[in-house]
């Protein structure tokens, strides 16, 4: 199962309740990314680009292969073509979780760690720009805003579908 959506949507915390339950291991594509780099996301963003940053989570992608896990994407990994075509040919269940901007807001505003959480219009702006996207990526949709727990129950819904 790979887990998208907008930052703040909980796809690295989900991911790793889901994984107990499922005993599946995670792959945070965020920490793939880092690990693989050597480098911090905010130092990757600042010495290479988004455009740098793109195209290592892109190769932290295409090495999760046919992988049995639950793959917790970054935020923006929809918003680079090659990643979606990646996303598209993987045979998982592919999961948008969405919340409305405010409740999104709220959990990241104060993380220093993600690059492009500037001011909230430019974060609404971004969010407004995704939306779309993240729809057209995914397989299914779900309300993100609920407790972890429920979310978990949601997702674990969705993965016994896909089994039968
Ligand atoms: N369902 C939830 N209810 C309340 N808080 C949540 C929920 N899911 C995540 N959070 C909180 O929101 C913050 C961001 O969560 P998390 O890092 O999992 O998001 P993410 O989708 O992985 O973001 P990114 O795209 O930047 O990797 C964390 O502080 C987390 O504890
Ligand atoms: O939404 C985004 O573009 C990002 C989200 C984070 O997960 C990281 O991948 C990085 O901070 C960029
Ligand atoms: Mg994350």
């Amino acid at each position: 199962m790979i887990l998208i959506g907008f930052m703040g949507s909980g796809k690295s915390t989900v991911a790793h309740t889901l994984s107990d339950k499922m005993n599946l291991p995670v792959i945070d594509l965020d920490k793939e990314v880092v690990r693989m780099a050597g480098m911090e996301i905010r130092e990757i963003f600042e010495t290479e680009g988004e455009a740098g940053f793109r195209r290592r989570e892109f190769e932290a992608l295409d090495q999760v292969g046919d992988s049995e896990c639950i793959v917790a994407t970054g935020g923006g990994v929809v918003t680079y073509a090659p990643s979606r075509r990646l996303l598209q040919n993987m045979d998982v269940p592919v999961v948008y979780l969405h919340a409305d901007f405010d409740t999104l807001y709220t959990r990241i505003k104060d993380d220093s760690n993600r690059p492009l959480v500037r001011s909230r219009e430019q974060v609404n702006a971004l969010y407004e720009q995704r939306l779309h996207i993240y729809r057209s990526a995914a397989d299914h949709e779900i309300d993100c805003s609920a407790s972890v727990e429920a979310v978990v129950s949601k997702l674990l819904a969705i993965s016994q579908i896909r089994r039968v």
